[in-house]
């Protein structure tokens, strides 16, 4: 163990939430090649601890483990499979405080987002417990004689799940108990950023009484790993969180074995003022929309388009909002904004803002030597910006907020609609036909009229275009872990029974 490990552990109320192994059919696993990989703490740039990167034949050995464990957890009624993971959501509850303390040092987000995070992640858990029981077939009208015809669900089989760094629990959560209710055995390869949240809750899934070989965390070189579970004929689904590039290379891998897939991907999202809002609060909406997680977020407000006659107020009023934002070790009491995941990332958003100067735009905040450190990158809020900018074509992942003014309602559809994602967008008018009409011209996934938040445990999460396919959470969130099986019983007899 490290000495900043050992830092670490000393923080937590129960030390052994803190894991440095891969956990495969119950057992806390080294790699067999001896390789590691050391994790950081992005406020200081400190090792907190380090990873085994499995070998190829131990990801594999999870996938056995896992194959002998579904004939056993799919034959578990709902009830059943429903009580082990509700054990798991009240312990997920019960560790809340180490379970953020443990997600700050190792993804950055200041500790009250964290503790929202674990609230977030565990909410999953509860809903999917619930929807395990109601997983319900049909019975369709026959239309064959003296028979009954109908479906049942069944358990699409193998799960494997890649998540991301930017929420390191409820995006394996939102997943997994999604998975684990239907009756699937399921394969977590969290983002090698921010392991430790994936293990704490692989340690509360062995607490929950969920079997050896049901929930297991594989861990090593990702492109490697991932390879291997995308070409696994025995693993079934696929479920991914991360970025566009990534799951257009998953989605090609899997294409030999034909799997169920679900990507959660890049978002770009709009955020479209009218002109009969109050500068003031669509400004406050749209700090808050933008500058959650640093701007790490799938839902950030990315591109801020205001009506050409509110526009300057509302920058006045955005960027008063803005500094007042404090930028910090996300341990420290009252900090709005954590670092950014490394240093490539801040060399990255520094390139995006650069591009924008360079192509017209106006800088009209964001002054990086304020920075409180390597990985930390002030909020930036530039304005003109325009559809030829990297700020406007890529999702920023950073602090960096672009405004563009404009004249018309169809003009902001067009501006909104102007790009290869469709994850999420905002609209902030009190108009009916306005928001009607908006609602309906985006083509997003979701659209969050007047409110920041828009997520939760009964949503129908996911994107559209090339921000993915499938949708977690909600009432159908189960059914991407469930096959439909037809079922004709023929030659039964009349109803009169003669
Ligand atoms: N739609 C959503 O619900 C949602 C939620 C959170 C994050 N995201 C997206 O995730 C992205 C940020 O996360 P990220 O930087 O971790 O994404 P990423 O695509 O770089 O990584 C995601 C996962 O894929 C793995 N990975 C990376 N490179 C790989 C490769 N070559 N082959 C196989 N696996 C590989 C990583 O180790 C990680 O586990 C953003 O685009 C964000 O919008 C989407
Ligand atoms: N904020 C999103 C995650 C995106 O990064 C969510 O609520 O799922």
């Amino acid at each position: 163990m490290t000495l900043l490990s050992t830092t670490l552990v000393k923080r937590l109320a129960d030390p052994r939430l803190f894991r440095q192994y891969a956990y495969v059919n119950g057992k806390w696993t080294h790699g067999e090649g001896g390789r590691e990989e050391s994790v950081y703490d992005p406020a200081t740039n400190e090792a907190i601890g380090h990873i085994p990167l499995l070998e190829a034949k131990q990801i594999t050995a999870a996938v056995d483990a896992a194959e002998v464990a579904f004939v056993r957890w799919r034959a578990l009624r709902a009830d059943e499979r429903c009580e082990r993971l509700l054990a798991w959501y009240d312990l997920i509850q019960a560790n809340r405080e180490d379970l953020a303390t443990i997600m700050t040092l190792e993804q950055g987000k200041p500790l009250p987002d964290a503790r929202g995070e674990v609230e977030y992640g565990a909410s999953f858990v509860r809903w999917f417990a619930e929807e395990g029981k109601r997983t319900y077939g049909e019975t369709i009208p026959s239309h064959i004689p003296n028979a009954s015809l109908g479906t049942i669900k069944e358990p699409v089989g193998i799960a494997a799940m890649i998540t991301p760094w930017n929420f390191p629990l409820a995006m394996i959560t939102r997943k997994a108990a999604a998975a684990l209710a239907a009756g699937c055995p399921v394969i977590v390869k969290p983002a090698n950023e921010t392991p430790f949240s994936a293990l704490a809750l692989a340690e509360l899934a062995e607490r929950a009484g969920i079997p050896d070989g049901i929930f297991n965390v594989v861990l090593g070189e990702p492109a490697e790993v991932s390879k291997i579970l995308c070409s696994e004929p025995r693993i079934r689904a696929l479920s991914f969180t991360g970025s566009t590039r990534v799951g257009r290379l998953l989605m090609e891998q899997s294409a030999g074995t034909v799997k169920r897939l679900s990507l959660e991907l890049g978002g770009n999202a709009p955020f479209i003022v009218g002109p009969d809002m109050d500068p003031k609060e669509a400004a406050y909406a749209a700090v808050a929309a933008k500058f959650q997680t640093a701007g790490q977020d799938c839902l950030a407000a990315n591109r801020i388009l205001v009506h050409e006659s509110i526009h300057d107020e509302f920058v006045v009023q955005f960027t008063e909002r803005m500094v007042a934002l404090t930028v910090g070790n996300g341990l420290q009491e009252e900090v709005d904004l954590g670092p950014l995941i490394h240093r490539q990332a801040v060399e990255k958003a520094a390139a995006i803002v650069d591009d924008a100067i360079s192509r017209g735009a106006t800088l009209i905040r964001g002054d990086q030597s304020q920075a409180p450190g390597e990985n930390f990158f002030m909020p930036v809020l530039l304005t003109n910006v325009t559809p030829q900018m990297k700020v406007w074509r890529e999702e920023n992942f950073a602090p960096v907020a672009g405004i563009t003014a404009y004249s018309s309602d169809e003009e902001a559809i067009e501006l909104a609609n102007d790009t290869e994602y469709g994850l999420a967008a905002y609209v902030y008018t009190h108009d009916i036909r306005r928001i009607w009409k908006l609602m309906r011209a985006l083509e997003y996934g979701m659209v969050s009229v007047n409110s920041v938040k828009m997520t939760g445990p009964p949503v129908p999460f996911g994107g559209v275009k090339q921000s993915g396919l499938g949708r977690e959470g909600g009432a159908t969130g189960i059914d991407e872990y469930l096959e439909t099986k037809y079922y004709c019983l023929g030659a039964l007899g009349s109803v009169s029974g003669s």
